[in-house]
C-alpha cells in the first residue's frame, strides 16, 4: 500500500509525543494499516528552538503553506493550538484534499460544525480524539460504542491540571500558585492556564462530549461555567471530613429531551468512582438508558497519553484511505437543542454558613428553605475554637437552582447570619 505522509503543524508537548510513537510503534503501524507512516514537514514557530528529540532541520519549518500546498502530503495534524491561524490552516488542508488530525478542542468546540462540514464537502476525515480527555478514547466510544444507546448523563474530570491541583491541595495540603507552576512544566497546562483553572477548557471538553452524547449542536455559550480559582483549603478539608472530595466536573444531562451542560466544583461522595480519580488522571462517567453506568478512565494530558489519541486517529485515517472510505463517517446532530438553563437544573447543594451561636438561628435558616421549597437533608454545627461564630454545614436534597439562589438573595438580610462561605454542587 502506498505510504501515508503527515505533516504536523506544531512540535511542542504532544508533536513531540507524535513523533517519538511515529517513530518507536513504526512495525506495528503497518502491521495494523498496511501502509507506512512518515512525517514529511513539521511547522514551528522557532526552527533555531532546541528541541527534545532530534529532527532533521530540512525537516523543520516555519511557512504552513510548505506543508498545506505539499503534494505529497495526506494528511495534516493539528498541534500547535489557538483558534487563528489553526482554524485557517485546517479549512485550506481539507479544501486541498488533505485529511485533519487535531487535538485541538477550543477550535472544535467553536468551529467544529464549520470544520466538519468543509471536511464532508471535500471527502476528507476529520479526527479529534486528543481534544478530550487526552489519552482516554472517549470520543470513538461515544459515537461508535455508544450507537445503539440513548445516554442521559455525561460527568467529566475532563480538565488534567485542575484535577492535578486540586489532588495535590487535598493530599499534600500544597499550595494552588505553587501546584499550578507544576502543572505547566510538566506541560499539562495550556498556553494561558487561565482557562485550565477557570474553566474554559472543561466548558470546551464538555461541548464535544455533549453534541457527540446527544446528538445535539451544542455550543460553548450553552455551557455554564464556574473554575477553581476561589476554592479554599478550608472547603477541601471540610469535603473531606464529610466524605467528599472537590473536583472539577462537567455535567451534561438529558431530561425529558432537554439538555443542561455545566462545569463547577463539585463535591463528589467518596463512594462515587469519580472521587477517586487523582493527579493528571480524567474519567468520563456516561450513563446510558439502556447499558447503564460505565466509566472510561486514563490520563487526560501529557506528551505521550495525548500523543497516543493523535496516532490512533492516523491510524484511522490509513486504514480509510486504504478501504476507499475516506470522509464517510458522518456526524450530524441530528436532534433539536432544548436546553435548561443553569437555573432550572436540581441537584443537592453543600453551603456553609458563618452564624451567630445563639437560639433561634437554625429555626430561621430552616424557615427560609421551607420558603423556597428547598428540603434539607442534613445540618451539622462544627466547632471551630479559632472562629467565635458558629459553622453551620448545611447538605441540602436535590433542589431547584432558582430556589436556592432567592435562599442565598434572602440569607444576604437574614440576622444571625454573618457570612455564606461556600455553596458546592453534590454528587454521588
Ligand atoms: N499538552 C497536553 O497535554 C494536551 C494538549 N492538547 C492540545 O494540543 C495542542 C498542542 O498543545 P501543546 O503541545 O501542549 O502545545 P505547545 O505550546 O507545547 O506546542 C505548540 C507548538 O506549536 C507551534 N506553534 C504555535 N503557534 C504557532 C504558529 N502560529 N505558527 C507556527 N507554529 C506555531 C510551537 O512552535 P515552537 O515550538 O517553535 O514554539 C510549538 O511547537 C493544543 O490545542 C492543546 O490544547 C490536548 C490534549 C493534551
Ligand atoms: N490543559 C489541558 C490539556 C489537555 O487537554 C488539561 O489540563 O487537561
Ligand atoms: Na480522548
Amino acid at each position: 500500500m502506498k505510504p501515508i505522509k503527515a505533516g504536523l503543524l506544531g512540535l511542542g508537548t504532544v508533536g513531540t509525543g507524535v513523533v517519538r510513537i511515529v517513530e518507536g510503534h513504526q512495525e506495528d503501524l503497518v502491521m495494523q494499516t498496511g501502509s507506512s507512516l512518515t512525517i514529511e514537514k513539521i511547522l514551528v514557530k522557532n526552527r533555531s528552538k532546541e528541541r527534545s528529540i532530534t529532527v532533521g532541520p530540512d525537516k523543520l519549518t516555519e511557512d504552513p503553506w510548505e506543508i498545506i500546498n505539499h503534494e505529497e502530503i495526506d494528511v495534516v495534524v493539528e498541534v500547535m493550538g489557538g483558534i487563528e491561524p489553526a482554524r485557517t490552516y485546517i479549512l485550506e488542508a481539507l479544501s486541498r484534499g488533505k485529511h485533519v488530525v487535531t487535538a485541538n478542542k477550543d477550535l472544535m468546540a467553536l468551529h467544529g460544525q464549520e470544520i466538519l462540514a468543509k471536511a464532508a464537502e471535500n471527502g476528507c476525515d476529520v479526527f479529534y480524539e486528543a481534544s478530550v480527555a487526552g489519552g482516554i478514547p472517549i470520543i470513538r466510544t461515544l459515537v461508535e460504542g455508544f450507537a445503539s444507546d440513548r445516554i442521559t448523563k455525561i460527568m467529566g474530570i475532563v480538565n488534567g491540571t485542575t484535577n492535578y491541583i486540586l489532588t495535590k491541595m487535598s493530599q499534600e495540603g500544597a499550595s494552588y500558585e505553587d501546584v499550578l507552576k507544576e502543572a505547566q512544566e510538566l506541560g499539562y497546562a495550556e498556553a494561558d492556564p487561565t482557562s485550565d483553572v477557570e474553566g474554559l477548557d472543561a466548558a470546551r471538553k464538555m461541548t464535544i462530549l455533549a453534541t457527540l452524547g446527544f446528538n445535539v449542536n451544542v455550543s460553548l455559550d450553552d455551557v455554564s461555567v464556574k473554575g477553581i480559582s476561589s476554592i479554599s483549603k478550608e472547603d477541601i478539608l471540610y469535603a473531606k471530613k464529610l466524605g467528599y472530595e472537590v473536583k472539577l466536573l462537567g455535567i451534561a444531562e438529558r431530561k425529558d429531551d432537554s439538555i443542561s451542560v455545566t462545569v463547577q466544583p463539585t463535591m463528589v461522595n467518596r463512594s462515587h468512582p469519580l472521587a477517586s480519580v487523582n493527579g493528571v488522571f480524567n474519567a468520563v462517567y456516561v450513563y446510558g438508558e439502556a447499558v447503564g453506568e460505565t466509566m472510561f478512565y486514563g490520563p487526560g494530558a501529557g506528551e505521550l497519553p495525548t500523543a497516543t489519541s493523535i496516532v490512533a486517529d492516523l491510524v484511522a485515517v490509513a486504514k480509510n484511505r486504504n478501504l476507499g472510505v475516506s470522509g464517510r463517517r458522518v456526524f450530524t446532530p441530528y436532534k433539536e437543542k432544548k436546553l435548561r438553563t443553569a437555573e432550572q437544573v436540581d441537584y443537592k447543594n453543600f453551603m456553609l454558613l458563618h452564624v451567630e451561636d445563639e437560639p433561634g438561628v437554625l429555626a430561621k435558616i430552616a424557615k427560609v428553605f421551607a420558603q423556597h421549597e428547598v428540603s434539607l437533608e442534613s445540618v451539622l454545627q462544627q466547632p471551630n475554637p479559632n472562629n467565635p461564630k458558629a459553622e453551620l454545614i448545611i447538605i441540602t436534597h436535590d433542589a431547584n437552582q432558582a430556589s436556592m439562589t432567592k435562599v442565598l438573595e434572602d440569607f444576604q438580610t437574614l440576622d444571625g447570619i454573618d457570612r455564606v462561605q461556600s455553596v458546592y454542587r453534590v454528587e454521588g
